[in-house]
């Protein structure tokens, strides 16, 4: 059967990466978390002193940005994909709220976007891939055959969120959390590059009410769809 592209954007934490990882599984495709580029693209910032406070030093980290070098191994364990930096699994640390509190503001950076939009049309020339991101719809893969938007409320998300890090043992407070996911909605929303919205031709999804198992078929559903008409 052809392979096609499937690009999952939305809103931050409303489940876009379960559905991607789930139906990458599934059918035997590359996923791909555009997130974790940005988020790995923070951590390097941070490591190496390019924020003051919550200020980048943008001249600086455009100095650095071709020694940012960002992979993917595949975990035998999970069959799934681990964030490398500069050769460094960074898959648990790209995951805290430090990073999650400042990766906005870095992915509205120009120099950044073009470098990794370019990484990730690279790592799905050959499609059969699912990435999941903000952009991918729009910007990354605007001829992706299935394109899907998701949403859920901004309390169901923060929830979400907060369950998981607590159950990873991260210590966070829920309102911390609800007000890091509106204020990166904010952001993603109005940045000047590929800003988030929803492709014209990209379905709706309002996950709010579904379980995880819901999702899943309703997004093998739509695969088959697509791949009956292409
Ligand atoms: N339909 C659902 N019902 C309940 N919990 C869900 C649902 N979908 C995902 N989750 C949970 O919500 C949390 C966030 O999901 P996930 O990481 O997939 O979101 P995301 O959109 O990829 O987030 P981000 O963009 O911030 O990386 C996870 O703990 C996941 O298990
Ligand atoms: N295609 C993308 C993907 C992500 N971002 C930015 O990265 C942040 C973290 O992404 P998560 O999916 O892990 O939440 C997100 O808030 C965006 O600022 C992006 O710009 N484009």
């Amino acid at each position: 059967m052809k392979k096609i592209t499937i690009a999952i954007d939305g809103f931050s934490s409303c489940g876009k990466s379960t559905m991607a990882k789930d139906l990458a599984k599934e059918i035997g495709y590359i996923y791909i978390d555009s997130g974790a580029m940005y988020r790995a693209v923070t951590l390097y910032c941070i490591k190496n002193g390019l924020f003051s406070g919550d200020e980048i030093n943008i001249p600086e980290l455009e100095r650095h940005i071709k020694d940012i070098h960002i992979t993917f191994k595949l975990d035998e364990k999970t069959q799934l994909p681990r964030t490398y930096l500069n050769g460094e699994d960074v898959e648990d640390a790209i995951r805290t709220m430090e990073v999650s509190s400042k990766v906005s503001p870095v992915s509205a950076i120009d120099f950044v976007r073009s470098a990794l939009v370019s990484l990730q049309q690279e790592m799905g020339k050959e499609k059969g891939i699912v990435m999941d991101g903000r952009d991918i719809g729009t910007t990354v893969f605007p001829e992706a055959e299935l394109k899907i938007y998701v949403t859920a409320s901004p309390d169901i998300r923060a929830l979400r969120r907060y369950d998981e890090l607590q159950a990873k043992g991260q210590e966070v407070k829920f309102e911390e959390i609800l007000q890091n996911v509106k204020e990166r909605d904010y952001i993603d929303q109005n940045r000047k590059v590929s800003p988030l919205k929803r492709a014209k031709d990209a379905l709706l999804l309002d996950n709010s009410l579904l379980t995880i198992e819901e999702q899943k078929e309703w997004l093998l559903k739509q695969f088959e769809k697509a791949t009956q008409q292409n």
